[in-house]
């Protein structure tokens, strides 16, 4: 099958490759898909495609057709569906591994065969047994061959940056007198320092002959964690391809993060001068889509799509994004598809976030509650990871106005024993000056809690009533007691929010005690009647 060989590569007329824009080359689908744990069957394969067609990638590398016939159905599959961007496959320089990624590719709309050899001395040697000109000569064929059998040829010199920079420049310039239209430089074992790919990229751009009809690519991997860094500096000294893969999977520490990529090059378009043509709003959505297709997640803190990358706990960082938001974000979360940013409230985030996220949900806490509610925030963020929007409502609740008063909690304990019975400690603390400890057993730690309560506050309660509801999510939940207790011929009702039951009845009988105790002071008789006490 002869092909019409087509420039993908927007050249101009006289044959010269554009140089406005970086091709996003995505091999989530072979180089990604190799990688131990990220193995996708073809109707994944096909789901992700569509996935990075959408996105807007270039080229996608469908896979390995040689490999395994459901590897060669998956690039026929992605070859039939896919439009609108270059659907590519990769082979040896071998007969029948072209041959091959030519049938597989066979109806594709766009089609490139990716070629590649090992150049460098270590790979010459020790994995191929072949001389300098054996590999030329090896390249040369293989370009010729796959030039017949689709729309456009890449050649990409395995080990590059390992390899000498004036014999690569040999091969390149063989491999584009055959009919490679881009040529590709990875850095197979992710080895080289920007300084040193940006020098190499400068040097080719200079030596390769026909330099200037072909595209310069990088593939770089993260063994050192330089892979995205190192494929930027590769287009600061010229490539216009990167070859990356969606979340950086790929081989061992993977490959260049497209997403990481592709916002480096939009935040700081001005510095690079040129961008790509990804719709970046659907990077979040695509790197789910792996994540579900592969069962594999990224971390919180990976760049760009993880959960924590526009998500701000501490306090500082939190008052400065609610001042403005460049204070800590270089891009909007909406620009990637994450939708909003999150100021996470933690054991780490101070009273600004605080109040404002007790105001976005109605409550407008006095100066002095406030600093009550603060105070009682960070102890229990102290307890729990993250603090819902429900947490925080029990806290504004649970900080009921009548509830403060002279006696506070300075130590609670408390312990089951076999046959359902146990004890409970407890040390308060009153506005006089007096601390109190005392213990009691019960039929349960909330009867022996109470019990101990009674006993060190002077105070008889007869419980009547007692609810328990959660008021938060997970397994770290809160739970909000709420009593109900005669005293002196009246009822008198309290509640108290804990991530323990225990102390949050505790809390519940003390805000009981308290409004007893005011009710009883020398100026009770100005105050309101009291929410939950009846006659
Ligand atoms: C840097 C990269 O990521 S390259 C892509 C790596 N991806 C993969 O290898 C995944 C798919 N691979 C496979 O399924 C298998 O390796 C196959 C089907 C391609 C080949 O399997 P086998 O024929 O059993 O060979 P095997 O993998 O054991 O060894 C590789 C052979 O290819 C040869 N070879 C390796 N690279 C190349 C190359 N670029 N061009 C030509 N021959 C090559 C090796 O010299 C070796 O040859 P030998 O069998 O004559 O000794
Ligand atoms: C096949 C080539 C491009 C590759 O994956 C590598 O060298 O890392």
């Amino acid at each position: 099958m002869n092909h019409e060989t087509q420039h993908s590569n927007d050249s101009s007329e006289d044959g010269v490759v554009a140089d406005d824009r970086v091709r996003i080359f995505d091999t989530t689908l072979r180089d990604g898909e190799q990688a131990p744990g990220f193995g996708m069957d073809r109707r994944a394969k096909l789901r992700m495609a569509h996935a990075l067609e959408a996105l807007g990638v270039d080229v996608m590398e469908a896979g390995f057709p040689q490999a395994s016939p459901d590897d060669f159905a998956a690039v026929a599959d992605i070859a039939k569906a896919v439009r609108h961007s270059t659907v590519c496959a990769l082979a040896r320089c071998q007969a029948a591994d072209i041959d091959t990624a030519g049938r597989a590719l066979e109806a594709a709309q766009h089609s490139r065969i990716h070629v590649f050899l090992s150049t460098s001395p270590l790979h010459r040697e020790h994995k191929l047994g072949m001389s300098k000109q054996q590999v030329i000569d090896t390249a040369i064929a293989a370009v010729e061959r796959a030039r017949a059998l689709c729309h456009e040829v890449e050649f990409s010199a395995e080990d590059a940056m390992r390899t000498e920079p004036d014999y690569l420049a040999e091969v390149f310039s063989a491999a584009i007198a055959a009919g490679a239209t881009t040529v590709n430089a990875p850095d197979t074992v992710g080895y080289v320092t920007p300084a040193e790919i940006a020098e190499r990229f400068a040097y080719l751009r200079k030596h390769v002959k026909g330099a200037e009809r072909v595209v310069f690519s990088s593939h770089c991997h993260d063994d050192l964690g330089m892979a995205v860094a190192n494929s930027l500096a590769a287009v600061s000294a010229g490539a216009r391809q990167i070859e990356c893969t969606i979340n950086g999977i790929g081989e061992r520490a993977g490959n260049a993060s497209l997403e990481e990529v592709v916002m480096a090059l939009r935040v700081r378009g001005p510095y690079f001068g040129v961008d790509s043509r990804i719709d970046a709003r659907r990077l979040v959505q695509t790197s789910r889509l792996l994540t579900q297709l592969t069962g594999q997640a990224v971390p919180r803190n990976k760049a760009i799509v993880g959960d924590n990358a526009f998500a701000h706990e501490s306090g500082i960082h939190q008052h400065g994004m609610l001042k403005h938001r460049g204070t800590y974000e270089i891009m909007r979360p909406q620009d990637v598809g994450m939708g909003e940013t999150k100021l996470v409230l933690g054991k780490h985030s101070g009273r600004h976030a605080l109040r404002s996220r007790l105001q976005a949900l109605g409550h407008t806490p006095e100066e002095a509650a406030m600093d009550d509610i603060f105070a009682r925030f960070k102890a229990l963020a102290d307890k729990k990871r993250e603090i819902h929007d429900e947490d925080l409502e029990a806290l504004a609740l649970g900080q009921d106005p009548d509830a403060a008063g002279p006696w506070r909690i300075v130590q609670l304990n408390s312990s089951s024993h076999l046959g359902g019975s146990a004890s409970a400690s407890v040390r308060l603390a009153h506005d006089d000056g007096r601390e109190i400890g005392e213990a009691a057993i019960g039929d349960g730690p909330v009867d022996a809690v109470l019990r101990a309560m009674e006993r060190a506050t002077g105070t008889d309660l007869e419980l009547t009533q007692f609810q328990v509801r959660a008021v938060s999510e997970g397994g770290d939940a809160q739970g909000q007691a709420q009593l109900t207790a005669r005293h002196a011929a009246r009822n008198w009702r309290g509640n108290g929010v804990s991530t323990d039951i225990v102390e949050a009845t505790a809390l519940a009988a003390l805000s009981i005690v308290n409004r007893i105790e005011r009710q009883a002071a020398p100026s009770a008789a100005a105050q309101p009647q009291v929410q939950g006490a009846t006659a």
